[in-house]
């Protein structure tokens, strides 16, 4: 099976790619057209990217692009309730391997705070996603295997909430059923209302349980409630 094999809707637009190579250097290459049109027509341009495995390469290819990336600002779609010096730092991760090489110009906007509470975290990350130029210019997502996207996991009481079109949380707490278990997420709103959203997964694995959202709902799996309007899927075996 190969994501042309889905039966998705006319919104969404596949890119298949022979290897994950290929498809980070196609993605860079798409993401950096898209973000200089945009710095073209308004002078900045925002990109919120995720954390995980699968975006290292894409990472370290966007970050060679040519770009004017003094004028982009870069957020994070989740973020772990981790200190930004730790291995499973989501803004470690993007230090590494994107603000380098000429990436390194750009701003970067973490969500990591400290906070006496999971809540308090999660209100004061929504106050640095508001430093963001809006809407969203690029946003690059995930997929777990459970149809989690950024942190929006399955099972979470807050899940329904975030997933409200009408949500006026930019971030909200969630809990990950691996560790480390606290999260802060963006809400459906602010990733939905970018202006141009990406999914990018790797494998038979992941393609299988796009199959299976697209007959499921938001609340099972929730990468379902990005299917019904245009959104650019990358993917490779
Ligand atoms: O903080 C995170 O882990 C990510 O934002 C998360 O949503 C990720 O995109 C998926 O879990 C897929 O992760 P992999 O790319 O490692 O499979």
């Amino acid at each position: 099976m190969t994501i042309s094999d889905l039966d998705l809707p006319k919104e969404i637009c596949t890119h298949e790619l022979t290897d994950a190579t290929r498809l980070a250097t196609q993605l860079a290459d798409d993401v950096a057209g898209t973000l200089s049109a945009a710095i073209e027509a308004s002078g900045v341009a925002s990109l919120l990217v995720s954390g995980g495995r699968s975006p290292i390469a894409f990472f370290e290819a966007l970050s060679s692009r040519p770009l004017d990336w003094s004028h982009v600002q870069i957020g994070l779609v989740d973020e772990r309730r981790v200190p930004v010096d730790q291995a499973d730092s989501n803004e470690a991760l993007v230090r590494q391997y994107l603000l380098r090489n000429q990436a390194a110009a750009a701003t970067f906007v973490g969500l990591y705070r400290e906070a006496p509470t999971h809540e308090e975290a999660a209100r004061l990350s929504g106050q640095s996603i508001n430093e963001l130029r809006r809407p969203i210019d690029v946003v690059v997502l995930g997929m777990g295997e459970d149809g989690h996207t950024a942190s929006l996991f399955p099972g979470n009481p807050g899940l329904a909430a975030a997933l409200d079109s009408q949500c006026l949380d930019s971030c909200v707490p969630m809990r990950a059923p691996v560790a480390p278990y606290e999260r802060i997420s963006l809400s459906y709103p602010v990733l939905a209302s970018a202006r141009r959203r990406y999914l990018a997964i790797q494998g038979s694995a992941k393609l299988e349980t796009l199959r299976q959202a697209l007959r499921s709902d938001p609340l099972q799996m929730p990468i379902r409630a990005f299917l019904d309007q245009p959104l650019e899927i990358y993917w490779c075996p």
